[in-house]
């Protein structure tokens, strides 16, 4: 089994002290309205853009993970008065400068803290140290890194080239134009794209190939927009200019998260029940609300409201298709989880950079699913499920909340998965256990850990 990072879990974790998670069936079909949590998403943007406004900015409706708890302590260290109020922070803002000139800043497993910080650091001046779990330290950041050290930023690697933990020296960046590729994350350009307006000269940023899950690079021009800066794209896309400018504090709602929502209605789907989410709707900024259109081609009953979404699921799930991942990639784990049930096989593509996630997710998925006796052919970018009973088994979760909440669905409809280092959730949905439990799903916790 995979060890964890236990020093990635904030303290708005739970479970971390239990081994294990046994998932049962529930008894009766799964019939619920609930609501969720803000997106880990928006809400790392919001605090990230607030912390570089002018004035006061109150974000309702934050998420409360190990994911926006290193965000938020990151830039509390970085001086930013932050005060949390239930899911509502206030944040002062330090209008484009850090307050405290020297700091270690921790930023657990976040890709989003990991690729939006540095820019926004290197728009301020000081020395800052910044280290991060050991998956995070493996997965790319060097081409935004570098782009920084173009504009300015003095950053020295402690290990890796390219890679946490290291050290910036900053006196703000020079701007001007720079080329960023779209194939391995999107978030490079939403993290240079945050700071752009505190640069010196006005930034365009240049995208290189196809981008990965473009919404997010949208989500963040929106977010910009809001504190008003509003940046301008050509046509095609792929070269977007930031004017210079400074962000203005406001008040906001963050959409719930969408990417957590996916794992309630595919549990409905699962197992032939109802789930309505209220808060959500299709119109929804994040692309994991694709889910929805592919669970109604898989047989689901879909109902779009003014302000919520409601899946019924189908007693047979139709499979017989293959679907592109590369504009919402964080839900691959959760159709693949559905797909044994389903009456054909199922063919994910365009997903390979999903390998540099927290986990090597198409692998460790293919492995995982194959541990249940269910037909797996890997692929490059994506993976082919075929129809199968899942046995019983003890499935490892890489240190991957994603993995641990796709492969839960398994047990919701299949007896005896277990499912181990249940406490990983807390990266984005610290409650996901009590949430199913509340649904009618059973969760059994056993091997307590020791010390
Ligand atoms: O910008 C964001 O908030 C995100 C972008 C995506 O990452 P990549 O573009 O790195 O794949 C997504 O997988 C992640 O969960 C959140
Ligand atoms: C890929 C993910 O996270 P991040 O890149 O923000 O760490 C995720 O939440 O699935």
């Amino acid at each position: 089994m995979h060890e964890p990072n236990f020093e990635t879990r904030s303290p708005w974790s739970r479970y971390g002290e239990w081994q294990e998670v046994s998932i049962i069936p529930p008894k009766r079909a799964v019939d619920g309205t609930i609501t969720m949590p803000g997106s880990k998403s928006l809400t790392n943007r919001a605090l990230i853009i607030a912390a570089l406004a002018e004035g006061t900015s109150r974000l309702v409706g934050i998420l409360k993970s190990d994911d926006s708890y290193w965000c938020l302590n990151s830039l509390r260290q970085l001086g930013i008065d932050i005060e949390v109020e239930g899911e509502t922070a206030i944040v002062q803002g330090g209008g484009g400068d850090w307050p405290n000139k020297y700091a270690e800043l921790y930023v657990g497993a976040a890709g989003t803290i990991a690729r939006f910080l540095p820019s926004a650091l290197a728009a301020g001046s000081g020395r800052w140290k910044m280290t991060g779990s050991k998956r995070l330290s493996e997965r790319p950041l060097a081409p935004l890194l570098h782009t920084l050290t173009g504009m300015g930023a003095d950053i020295r690697y402690e290990n890796a080239e390219g890679c946490l933990p290291l050290t910036m020296q900053t006196k703000g960046l020079d701007g001007g134009s720079c080329i960023l590729p779209g194939s391995l994350s999107s978030q490079f350009v939403s993290g240079l794209l945050i700071a752009a307006p505190y640069a010196k000269t006005p930034v365009t940023v240049q995208i290189e190939g196809g981008i990965v899950q473009r919404d997010y690079v949208e989500m963040t021009l929106r977010m910009m927009e809001t504190f008003g800066i509003s940046a301008s794209a050509l046509p095609d896309g792929q070269t977007i200019s930031v004017p210079r400018g400074r962000y203005q504090g406001r008040s906001l709602a963050l959409e719930p998260d969408v990417s957590t929502c996916c794992y309630f209605w595919a549990l409905a789907a699962i197992t032939n029940g109802r789930i309505r989410i209220d808060g959500v709707t299709v119109k929804a900024s994040q692309p994991d609300i694709e889910i929805v259109n592919v669970l109604e081609r898989m047989g689901c009953s879909i109902r779009r409201g003014e302000s919520f979404v409601e899946v019924s699921g189908t007693d047979r799930l139709r499979g017989g298709f293959v679907l592109n991942m590369q504009k919402w990639s964080d839900q691959t784990l959760t159709i693949a989880a559905l797909a044994p049930f389903a009456d054909a096989p199922i063919t994910l593509t365009g997903a390979a950079h999903i390998r540099h996630h927290e986990c090597d997710r198409i692998a460790a998925i293919c492995t995982e699913l194959r541990k249940l006796g269910i037909r797996v052919d890997e692929h490059p970018d994506g993976l082919t499920v075929y129809p199968g009973r899942p046995q019983a088994a003890l499935l490892d979760t890489y240190d991957d909340h994603r993995m641990a909440m796709a492969l839960s669905l398994i047990g919701m409809k299949s007896d005896g998965i277990r499912i181990a280092d249940p406490g990983c959730v807390s990266k984005t949905c610290p409650d996901f256990f009590d949430r199913i439990a509340e649904l009618g799903v059973g969760t059994v916790f056993s091997k307590r850990r020791e010390g």
